[in-house]
């Protein structure tokens, strides 16, 4: 007899649509340090390993120097991080609520822990996670598998998977041993065929019935 499955979640073009609340917050600090401001979807690129890689991207964009780095991530946390009110994608709420009948729920995010708690929270979602990770919960942030290993942690010897948007939790589940499921509608720019995974979907009505699938296919051995 095994464990309850425990199903993780990347957050950020996952399951909350925060591209639009990114890049305001990026081209907010821009404008501040007078710069000028870049496209959502130029931002929405540069999405997926945490708000410090994030801030590097945007600061060699618009050329401006490392001795700025410190400040406009400063500036970013504080600006972004005051927005907790964030749209899921379609059918999220409903998916999620349909799997958290049968499996345990983990979140596991580039984002910093405490604004993703907040936004889980703010969306009434925080009862159906068990562990929520953040990219500054431990030294190492995905794709070291130990952010995902940490959210599955203390929830059993059931079967395991990761549901992401981005090479990066591609390879985040791939280094967890798990199998990943890529949601095709989020931030992710590396082509779907080159991501390793065991199914991709571009509508969460699709996510209860392909967990299953992925799960039936993979007894525990
Ligand atoms: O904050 C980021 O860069 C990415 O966050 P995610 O891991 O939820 O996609
Ligand atoms: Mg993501």
């Amino acid at each position: 007899m095994t464990g309850k499955a425990v199903i993780g979640f990347d957050l950020d073009g996952t399951l909350i649509d925060s591209a639009p609340s990114i890049a305001a917050s990026v081209n907010a600090v821009l404008m501040e340090h007078g710069a000028d401001p870049l496209e959502e979807d130029r931002i929405a690129g540069m999405v997926g390993s945490g708000a410090a890689v994030l801030i590097e991207r945007v600061r060699a964009a618009r050329e401006i120097g490392a001795q700025h780095q410190a400040d406009l991530l400063d500036r970013y946390l504080a600006i972004d991080g005051a927005k907790t009110d964030q749209p899921l994608y379609d059918g999220a709420r409903a998916a999620l609520e349909v799997l958290a009948e049968e499996a345990a729920l983990v979140l596991c995010t580039n984002k910093v822990q405490r604004h993703a708690a907040a936004i889980l929270e703010a969306a009434g979602l925080a009862p159906l996670f068990a562990n929520v990770i953040g990219g500054d919960s431990l030294p190492a942030r995905k794709p070291d598998p130990a952010p995902l290993l940490a959210a599955f942690d203390g929830l059993g010897d059931g079967p395991r998977l990761f549901v992401g948007d981005s090479g990066i939790d591609a390879e985040t589940a791939r280094a967890a041993g798990v199998p990943f499921l890529f949601y095709s509608s989020g931030y992710g720019q590396a082509p779907e065929a080159a991501l390793p995974h065991a199914a991709s979907f571009a509508a969460f009505d699709d996510l209860p019935a392909l967990v299953r699938d992925t799960l039936s296919e993979r007894p525990p051995a």
